[in-house]
C-alpha cells in the first residue's frame, strides 16, 4: 500500500488562553485546540472535515500549510517531517500544500490586478516570464473564468470570480495538497453549487489531493468521498462519506446530522458520480 501523502501523528495544539498577553498576565488555562489527533490522507483523496465551531478544524488546516506549529506530535508531508521540511525547504515544500479561500477579499491584494496577482504567482513556482501570461490565462480558465479578468482588480470583481482567482492562484502552485477552509460559505446557494461543482472536477482532472473544511454536511456529503468528524479538538467518527452520514456511529455526528435543516439536505443529494462528468475520478 502507498504512503499517505498528508499524516498528522499524536499532534496536539495548544493556545495560550487571551493569547500572549493573556499568558503574560494570567497565566490561565492554555486553549486545547487540537488534542492528541492521528490521520493519514491518501493521494487523491478527496476529504471533509466538519465539526461545530471551535472544534479544532482550521487549527488543523494552519498546522497542515505550516501556518502554525504543533505543541506535540508529528506531521508529515509526502513522508518528510513538515518541521525539518520547513526548516530546510521552506519554499519548495510550501508549494506542495497550498490553502485557498480563507477569505477571498483580504486574501488578494486590492491594489494588484488579478495578472499580476498571478503573474508573482507563477514566478515564485518557477515559470519563467514569457510563458507567464498564457500560463495565467489558461489558470482563469481552468477555474471557469476568461482572460479578460486578468486586468481587472479585486474590487472589480464577484465574490464567486474572487474566489476562483484564489483557487486558481492556488493553482499556479501545481500543490499535491489542496486545503479549502469554509470555501462556499460567504456564497449565495448558486455559486455554491458552482465552485463545489468546480472542485469535484479539478480533483478528478487534476488527481488533487482535497481537504475541504465545511459546517455544510450536504456540500460535504456532494464533494467528498471520506469525512472526519471533529469536536473538542479530537476526531471523534472518520470514514467513507456516505457511510458516516447515512449510519453514523457516534453521538455526536448523530448530532451534528440532525441539526441540518429539513429540506437542505433533499435538495442537494449527492450527484451520482459514476454518471455524473462534473465528478470524474481520478
Ligand atoms: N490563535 C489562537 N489563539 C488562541 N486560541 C485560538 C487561536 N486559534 C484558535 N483558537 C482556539 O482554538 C479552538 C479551535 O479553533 P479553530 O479555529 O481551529 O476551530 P474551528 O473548528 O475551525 O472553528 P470555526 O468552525 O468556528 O472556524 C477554539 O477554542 C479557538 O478559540
Amino acid at each position: 500500500m502507498s504512503a499517505p501523502i498528508l499524516s498528522l501523528s499524536g499532534v496536539t495544539k495548544s493556545y495560550p488562553r487571551g493569547g500572549m498577553l493573556g499568558s503574560l498576565f494570567g497565566a490561565r488555562e492554555p486553549v486545547l485546540a487540537l488534542d492528541d489527533v492521528s490521520l493519514d490522507v491518501m493521494a487523491g483523496d478527496v476529504v471533509g472535515i466538519v465539526g461545530e465551531s471551535g472544534s479544532g478544524k482550521s487549527t488543523l488546516a494552519q498546522l497542515a500549510v505550516g501556518l502554525t506549529r504543533p505543541t506535540a506530535g508529528t506531521i508529515r508531508l509526502g513522508g518528510e517531517d513538515l518541521g525539518l521540511l520547513m526548516r530546510d525547504h521552506a519554499g519548495p515544500w510550501r508549494r506542495r500544500i497550498q490553502m485557498a479561500f480563507q477569505d477571498s477579499s483580504s486574501a488578494l491584494n486590492p491594489r494588484k490586478s488579478v495578472g499580476r496577482c498571478l503573474d508573482e504567482t507563477l514566478a515564485l513556482a518557477g515559470v519563467d516570464r514569457a510563458a507567464r501570461t498564457g500560463e495565467a490565462a489558461a489558470l482563469l480558465g481552468r477555474v471557469g473564468l476568461g482572460a479578460e479578468m486578468l486586468p481587472r482588480l479585486p474590487h472589480e470583481l464577484s465574490g464567486g470570480q474572487r474566489q476562483r482567482v484564489g483557487l486558481a492562484r492556488a493553482l499556479a502552485m501545481k500543490p499535491d495538497v489542496l486545503i479549502a477552509d469554509e470555501p462556499v460559505s460567504a456564497l449565495d446557494v448558486s455559486l455554491q453549487a458552482q465552485v463545489i461543482n468546480l472542485l469535484g472536477r479539478l480533483t478528478g482532472e487534476l488527481g488533487l489531493t482535497l481537504l475541504f473544511i465545511s459546517h455544510d454536511l450536504a456540500l460535504v456529503r456532494a464533494l467528498c468521498r471520506r469525512v472526519i468528524v471533529m469536536r473538542k479538538g479530537r476526531i471523534v467518527e472518520e470514514g467513507p462519506c456516505l457511510q458516516v452520514l447515512e449510519a453514523p456511529r457516534h453521538d455526536y455526528t448523530r448530532l451534528l446530522l440532525s441539526a441540518v435543516p429539513k429540506g437542505i439536505e433533499g435538495r442537494r443529494r449527492p450527484p451520482d458520480r459514476t454518471s455524473n462528468p462534473e465528478f470524474p475520478r481520478p
